[in-house]
């Protein structure tokens, strides 16, 4: 059977101005149901359309006392009981039907966090949400009239290319090789991951379409994480996909001011299960994370977009028509929006507080928008509305500022500890209710073919099928051209009788309906012109808008490019930089290497060497001792020879003096023999009263058997002054306040000095002093006087004070001439001094003197 054939004339409607008709957004609530019985719920839903919210005790509100019922009207507020299938029913379905007819929608899920808005949108397997619903019905619809694949093709600009039949079949070879060859990199499956194997389909149904048209559908799938736009169904390296370093994607806007994401990957999909196959693809890719307040709690507002694009068949109901103009494409974005949170509640830190701050603004800038566009339209003013602000509002711009169905389904939880999050978001959904969006018009535009031609061209083709298997020649030509002829021909103009009359009103009659066709076609010749037109002067619009595009790219092109090079450039210089630091950084810890070893060897040495040194000390101490002892003992014993000597002396002068005395008492006139025994003798006087003396001998007073006399001391050249003071440094003389004149010439040699009797200022012996001498004087075992002089250095201790280390002691000692055959005088010089002793004096010198200075018996 031919198809049938039409007269209808071609009509191509015009471009419909932008629709001034407005619908205001439609907000709709679920409340979802209680976790625990002994929660306390503060939601009461009073009406189909109404719910009272009633502050629990724990509420801010309460606190403040300013708590009290609100009553809240929605478009439909749903209960705890409410199907998945009902839901969508009244919130989902009517958008699915505006995208088939060509129109964009776009719903929200909005709460607060775990009230169910991923539960909303996307449910289980078993029962699904609004997304799988949605597409189950869109497929359901254009089952048995979709596009072969690769027909659309999107060209990158949030538009679609309309591909020869040859150039798609090339495209579909070319995927089918690709598969074979290469795996693609899945991304790996999670135990969360529903088991699409239990889906429930929904068998929904919408006769809406348009029969002559061909579909295809395409998916997108977006998150906004942290105010940055990802692409969840990009590709991804399994490097990018542990790290979670995705790439970035910027928004643009394009030639009709719709809002798109530049560069993402959209999947064409021919059923729904290839559309739930890319969405948990992206799925994984979401960034989830478990918290205080829901297991799987979204940290990204996730954006699923589901494109339809449908275009006309030809004339001959077969294929499509290569003809961008007549091509329509609508959109769905289904919004899960992450959910709002109090800090102080989720106790979230670090990244996920940082999250939650991010997801916070942008649906406070949501909110912020919604607010101003309200008020511009309630009061007429023309604020700037702020979606810049965040990738959220700037997306979806085009939906808000222009054309689009707008829905939000608000999702709650009635338990008591949620009331004033709860409350937030109430508010802003009444609130965005009075905001209103202006009606999609989808311009479709009549080539004038005539209307249900697909299926003609079925029952015709499968006639012609019918015809062949019954072996009829059915090469039967297709023809359902529109028919441009002025009439039928005309009648016939014999007159042959009488009644030509009426043969003349005929052709009257015919020639006036010719010429009332032929004025019709010339209207329709005019308005197909005008259209024709306008269609050209849109397609050079389009152009026009196509090339200023290109140029903008070709200039951002330029940018980037210039600007990679410098990078580049920069990245260069860098990178030399970091290798000079690197090369420095080793040769400066081979440095501290080689510093460290040398350290630990010195520390090593050191120790060794403290190690000997004790023992050394230790030998040494040991031998002083012996030594010590060994003297002490040698010492006692010459001491006690010594006494012996000396008593054995004094008993032989007693003797002697007793045999003088006797002597005298025998005869009062003795020879001056006593000039060899008396210690006074051999002085003579001379008229002018100088003393003068015989060489070797001296007149010494000592402080015993003369008593207390004082006299000078004869010089004796052979005696030089004592050197042992000699020195440039300053000297503390410390010497008995009445010392026994010695009359010698034996006096210690301080050219500079400072002389004390007493040691009361310690500034005395810290301020410029270098030496010390400390005189004693005494009487040895045989009476004569012993002058011992003490000398030290001065040494500032830390403290501040001084201290004095003695290293010699002079010792003068005088005896008698007639006693000691060595000398009147003996010098000694010992550098020995026993520690202690050392110690005593120099503790008694610094001290100052509080007695008389200890006189030293020891030689
Ligand atoms: N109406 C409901 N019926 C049954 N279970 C529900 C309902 N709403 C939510 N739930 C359950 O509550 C939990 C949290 O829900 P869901 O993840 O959807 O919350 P959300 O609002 O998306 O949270 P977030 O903003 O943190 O991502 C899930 O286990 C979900 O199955």
């Amino acid at each position: 059977m031919k198809p049938v054939r039409t007269r209808a004339v071609p009509k191509k409607t015009p471009a419909k101005p932008k629709s001034f008709s407005k619908d205001p957004v439609q907000v709709f609530c679920r409340l979802r149901p209680m976790q625990n019985e002994s929660d306390e719920s503060c939601m009461k839903i009073i009406s189909e359309q109404s719910i009272q919210v009633t502050p629990p005790d724990t509420s801010a509100n309460y606190r403040a006392g300013t708590a009290k019922d609100v009553i809240y009207s929605f478009n439909r507020v749903f209960d705890e009981s409410i199907s998945q299938k009902e839901v969508f029913e009244t919130v989902g379905l009517p958008l699915v039907k505006s995208l088939l007819e060509g129109r964009n929608g776009l719903l929200f899920a909005y709460g607060v966090t775990g009230s169910g808005k991923t539960h909303t949108m996307n449910g289980e397997p078993q029962d699904g949400g609004i997304m799988p619903r949605s597409l189950d019905v869109i497929f359901n619809s254009i089952a048995h009239f979709q596009a072969k694949k690769y027909t659309f093709k999107a060209d990158r600009m949030n538009g679609f290319e309309i591909q020869s039949d040859i150039d798609a079949l090339q495209e579909r070879q070319h995927e089918l090789m690709r598969n074979l060859e290469s795996r693609p990199i899945k991304t790996p499956r999670k135990n969360s991951d529903p088991d699409l194997h239990f889906r429930q389909p929904d068998t929904t149904t919408l006769d809406v379409v348009c029969e002559d048209n061909t579909f295809a559908v395409f998916v997108t799938y977006v998150e906004i994480y942290n105010n940055s736009v990802f692409d969840l169904l990009e590709e991804v390296t399994e490097d990018m996909l542990r790290t979670k370093s995705m790439q970035m994607k910027i928004l643009r806007e394009d030639a009709l001011k719709n809002m798109y994401v530049h560069g993402v990957t959209e999947i064409e999909v021919k059923s729904p299960e290839e559309a739930f196959e890319a969405f948990y693809r992206g799925q994984r890719k979401k960034r989830m994370a478990h918290t205080t307040l829901n297991a799987e709690s979204s940290r990204s507002h996730s954006v699923f977009s589901i494109r339809l694009v449908q275009a006309p068949l030809d004339h001959h109901g077969e294929n499509v028509l290569q003809e961008k103009g007549g091509m329509l494409i609508s959109q769905l974005s289904l919004v899960d929006l992450a959910g709002c949170e109090r800090t102080n509640r989720t106790k979230n830190s670090g990244q996920r507080l940082r999250e939650a701050g991010n997801i916070n603004n942008s649906l406070m800038t949501l909110r912020s928008c919604l607010e101003m566009l309200r008020e511009n339209q309630l009061t007429g003013s023309n604020k700037m509305v702020p979606y810049r602000d965040s990738k959220l509002t700037h997306l979806f711009k085009s939906y808000l500022d222009g054309e689009g169905e707008v829905r939000m389904i608000i999702c709650a939880n009635p338990r008591a500890e949620d009331y004033d999050e709860t409350m937030q978001v109430m508010k802003f959904a009444e609130m965005s209710q009075e905001v209103q969006i202006a009606r999609p018009t989808p311009v479709r535009v009549d080539f004038g073919f005539t209307p249900g031609r697909r299926k003609a061209n079925q029952v015709f083709r499968s006639a012609v099928r019918q015809l062949q298997e019954d072996g009829i020649n059915s090469n039967i030509p297709v023809d359902v051209d529109v028919v441009y002829s002025l009439a039928t021909d005309l009648p016939s103009l014999d007159i042959l009788g009488p009644d030509g009359a009426k043969v003349i009103s005929e052709l009257k009659e015919f020639l006036q309906e010719r010429m009332k066709h032929r004025t019709m076609l010339q209207k329709n010749l005019i308005s197909k012109q005008e259209q024709f037109r306008a269609l050209l002067a849109e397609v050079e619009r389009e152009n026009v808008l196509s090339k200023q595009e290109v140029l903008s790219i070709q200039a951002q092109l330029d940018q980037e490019r210039s600007r990679m090079r410098a990078v580049q450039t920069k990245l260069g210089t860098m990178e030399r930089q970091y290798s000079t630091l690197q090369r420095r950084y080793d040769e400066q810890e081979q440095q501290n290497q080689i510093l460290r070893q040398e350290k630990a060897d010195l520390e090593l040495a050191l120790s060794q060497s403290a190690i000997d040194k004790q023992k050394v000390k230790h030998r040494y101490n040991a031998k002083v001792a012996v030594e010590k002892e060994k003297i002490s003992y040698e010492y006692e014993k010459k001491l006690e020879r010594d006494r012996e000597a000396l008593r054995h002396q004094v008993r032989e002068k007693d003797e002697k003096i007793r045999r003088v005395q006797r002597a005298l008492k025998e005869d009062v006139h003795v020879p001056s023999t006593a000039s060899s025994t008396n210690s006074a003798a051999n002085v003579t006087s001379k008229s002018d009263g100088s003393t003068t003396q015989s060489s070797n001998t001296f007149l010494l007073r000592t402080p015993g058997a003369d008593s207390r006399r004082m006299g000078m001391a004869l010089r004796n050249p052979r005696h030089r002054r004592s050197r042992s003071a000699e020195g440039t440094g300053k000297w503390l003389d410390h010497c008995p306040a009445t010392p026994v004149p010695l009359n010698t010439v034996f006096q210690p040699n301080m050219r500079k000095r400072k002389s004390v009797t007493k040691l009361t200022d310690v500034k005395d012996i810290t301020k410029g002093t270098e030496r010390y001498c400390l005189t004693t004087q005494e009487q040895d075992t045989d009476g004569e006087l012993e002058t011992r002089l003490y000398k030290g250095d001065v040494v500032p201790t830390c403290s501040g004070g001084a201290q004095v280390i003695f290293s010699d002691v002079e010792l003068l000692k005088q005896s008698s001439p007639t006693g000691n055959a060595s000398g009147p005088v003996t010098r000694k010089r010992s550098a020995q001094m026993s520690g202690t002793d050392v110690a005593e004096r120099c503790s008694t010198a610094v001290e100052g003197h509080g007695k008389r200075p200890h006189l030293l018996t020891k030689p």
